[in-house]
This record gives structure tokens, C-alpha cells and sequence, in this order.
């Protein structure tokens, strides 16, 4: 467990709070005052139909996006406060950029820098972000490289690799900062049937391997299953169902979590 975790674990801190979070695009209310804890080293899987608000929970964590209502805590730091009870103000920027520094994100497109090489991808925030030594980032990039089973595509770029290649680096990237807590959102979605596997073992790797909390995002139910503590099922902006993936998942209380089920099992392989 790293020391943050650790830390976070002793005080009984849960590494991600969520108190009546309110998100609205436009007239659209996503989120409808959501309320929910992630302990430090838990896997939490959000699952739902399309549109339910998971990726939008994500994004609001990376403050990627504003919140409309409520507070989220990162290990007890709030993004953002009410003032007086009114007024809801986003935490200033420099703060933000601290708690950003706990979190990890890969998505579902990647989003590697093209123009850099592999090894630079992965060296390139811990040295900008974090003020590492350039000798210790690349010195870390190549042992997470291995970790990814990519050591011999440290000078490659991108668009030279497959796209499981392209998720394993982004995944060594997200490590390099050494977040407390990694959010997946669909990372295997936008993979070849062939290529999802490894990238899925490797995961299963790491989260069976560290103890980074983890708010995952996907439709791969074997996957879900076999890595998480916890299953949240998602419908229309609320928690509709909240537990272990044996109940959630094989004994669902829930008629809507029982049609999504039935739904994505119906079109994917069981795994
Ligand atoms: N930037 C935005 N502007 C307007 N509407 C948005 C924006 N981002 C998301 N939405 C809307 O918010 C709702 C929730 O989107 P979100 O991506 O969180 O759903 P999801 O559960 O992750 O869906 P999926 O499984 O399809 O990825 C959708 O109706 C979406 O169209």
C-alpha cells in the first residue's frame, strides 16, 4: 500500500466521498444528488445503461468537469464548498492540482501523446507534474514498461503500435504518477475482440498486485466480477443497487439491474 493509502486507511478517511452531487448539462440532471464512499484500496465497478452518469462520475473526480450541486472529497480534501450555504465555489486551482496528483486516469480512447515516444509518454508528467529527475522518470517508465510487457517499444511513437499496445501505455503512464486511486472508464471499449484479454489480465494484475483504490467503468461483466469489492449499478442518475459483485451481479435485488444484466450478458460473452 503506498504511504498516502496508508495513511488515508488509518484515519478511517475514505479515499473518495461523494455528498449529494448534483451534476445538470443544461436542463439535463445526470447526477441527482449522489452519495456514496470508496475506501482506500477498494475496486468499486460502475455499472449501467448508456447514459446513466458513470463516465460523467469519472470526469468530475479528474475535475474534468464542474460540479452543479454537493461536495466531492478526495481523501477528505473537498473540490469544491458551499458558501454560506449558497453558493457553491470550486476549490482554487493550485489545490486542485494537488488532488489531481492522487488520481490516474485511462480512458477509452488512450489519449497518448502522439507526437512523443512511448518512453516520453510515460516520463513526461512525472517530470513536468511531479519535478522528477528525468534519470529516476525513465528509470521508473522502464520498469513499468516491462510491467506492461512493452520494454522493447520504449522509442516506438504510437500510431506504431496496436491499439492493446497503445492501452498498455497508457495504463504505465497513469502508474508512473503513483496514484492513490485509478479511474478506468471503458479502457477495453474502443479494442479489437483479440486485443481486450491481455489488457484485461493485465489490470487484473495490477489490482490484485497494489493496493491503488479503483473506480472502474465497463461493460466487460467477467472482468467486473473477478477484480471488484464492490458493484454500483447505475440508472437515470441514482444508485440504484450498491454491493458485493456476487450479489449485485448474480442475485440482483433490482428489476433495472436484472434487465441491464440480461441486456449486456445477452450481447457479450459471459466471460
Ligand atoms: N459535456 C456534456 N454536455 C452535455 N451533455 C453531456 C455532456 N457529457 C455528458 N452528457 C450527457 O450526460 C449523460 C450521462 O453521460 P455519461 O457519459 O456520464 O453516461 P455513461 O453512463 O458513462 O454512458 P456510456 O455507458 O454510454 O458511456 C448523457 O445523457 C450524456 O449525453
Amino acid at each position: 500500500m503506498n504511504s498516502s493509502n496508508e495513511t488515508a486507511a488509518k484515519n478511517g478517511t475514505p479515499a473518495v466521498r461523494f455528498e449529494n452531487v448534483v451534476k445538470r448539462f443544461g436542463d439535463l440532471e445526470v447526477l441527482k444528488g449522489l452519495n456514496f464512499s470508496v475506501q482506500p484500496g477498494e475496486r468499486v465497478t460502475l455499472i449501467g445503461p448508456s447514459g446513466s452518469g458513470k463516465t460523467t462520475i469519472l470526469r468530475l473526480l479528474m475535475t474534468l468537469e464542474k460540479i452543479t450541486d454537493g461536495v466531492i472529497y478526495v481523501e477528505g480534501e473537498p473540490l469544491s464548498h458551499m458558501k454560506r450555504g449558497e453558493k457553491l465555489v470550486t476549490a482554487n486551482e493550485s489545490h486542485l492540482r494537488e488532488v489531481r496528483k492522487k488520481i490516474g486516469m485511462v480512458f477509452q480512447q488512450f489519449n497518448l501523446f502522439p507526437n512523443m515516444k512511448v518512453l516520453r509518454n510515460i516520463t513526461e508528467a512525472p517530470v513536468h507534474t511531479l519535478g522528477k529527475s528525468k534519470d529516476e522518470a525513465v528509470a521508473k517508465a522502464k520498469e513499468l514498461l516491462d510491467l506492461v510487457g512493452l520494454a522493447d517499444k520504449a522509442d516506438n511513437y504510437p500510431s506504431q503500435l496496436s491499439g492493446g499496445q497503445q492501452q498498455r501505455v497508457a495504463i504505465a503512464r497513469s502508474l508512473a504518477m503513483n496514484p492513490d486511486i485509478l479511474l478506468l472508464d471503458e479502457v477495453t471499449s474502443a479494442l479489437d475482440p483479440e486485443l481486450v484479454a491481455d489488457v484485461l489480465d493485465l489490470l487484473k494484475d495490477i489490482a490484485t498486485t497494489t493496493d491503488i483504490t479503483m473506480l472502474i467503468v465497463t461493460h466487460e461483466m467477467g472482468f467486473a466480477r473477478d477484480v471488484s469489492h464492490r458493484v454500483m449499478m447505475f440508472d437515470q442518475g441514482v444508485i440504484v443497487e450498491d454491493g458485493p459483485p456476487s450479489q449485485v451481479m448474480g442475485d440482483p435485488e433490482h428489476e433495472r439491474t436484472r434487465a441491464f444484466l440480461k441486456a449486456v450478458l445477452g450481447e457479450s460473452k459471459p466471460g
